[in-house]
């Protein structure tokens, strides 16, 4: 069945699209780092501290491809650097998988994350200035994976509810 892909930047909204868009549109939803936690019964916190980031990232992609293989039809937000990773971006095309790349400008990821770091291993222990100098930078190399989606959903200056509106069109 079906796997509905939200991917983008940390902070572009997709936990939170992806949430609201299985509220509305009855489809179930699974946000990857929720269940990567889960699996691992470690935070995503704890697991950049304990483990490192090489292996988040085998973890994340191997709980990845593990939804992409269930049978069920279900809408799945991935973290921003799933597609970055362990060839992942080759995952976002294919045949019963739909990807949409949640696009937000840098002024809108830095609003948004400023106050929303913590719980990012990334970008934790960043200063403002550091934060706005390194979304910028690491978006423009981020940028050549999110592309591959099979489309693009510009969030700023948007609802939660328009973008959830904007995402139910490109899937109509
Ligand atoms: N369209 C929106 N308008 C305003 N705030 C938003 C919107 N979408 C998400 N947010 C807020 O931005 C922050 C990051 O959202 P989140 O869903 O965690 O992003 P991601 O999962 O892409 O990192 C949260 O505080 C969320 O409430
Ligand atoms: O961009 C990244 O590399 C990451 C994004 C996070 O997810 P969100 O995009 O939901 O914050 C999470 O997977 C982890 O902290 C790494
Ligand atoms: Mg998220």
């Amino acid at each position: 069945m079906r796997k509905i892909i939200l991917l983008g930047y940390m902070g572009c909204g997709k936990s939170t699209i992806a949430k609201k868009l299985s509220k509305d549109s009855g489809i179930a939803f699974i946000d990857l780092d929720e269940y990567i936690e889960k699996k691992a019964n470690l935070s995503i916190n704890t697991i950049f501290e304990k483990h490192g980031e090489i292996y988040f990232r085998k973890l994340e992609h191997q709980l990845f491809v593990e939804l992409l293989h269930s049978p069920e039809e279900i809408i799945i937000g991935l973290g921003g650097g799933t597609p970055c990773y362990a060839n992942n971006h080759t995952l976002l095309i294919g045949e019963g998988v739909v990807s949409i790349y949640l696009k937000a400008s840098i002024d809108t990821l830095y609003d948004r994350l400023s106050s929303n770091k913590s719980k990012r291993p990334l970008i934790a222990n960043k200063s403002d200035v550091e934060m706005k100098e390194f979304i910028a930078m690491h978006l423009f190399e981020r940028s050549f994976y999110y592309n591959q989606a099979n489309y693009k959903v510009v969030v700023d200056n948007k609802t939660i509810d328009q973008v959830v509106l904007d995402v139910m069109c490109v899937l109509a």
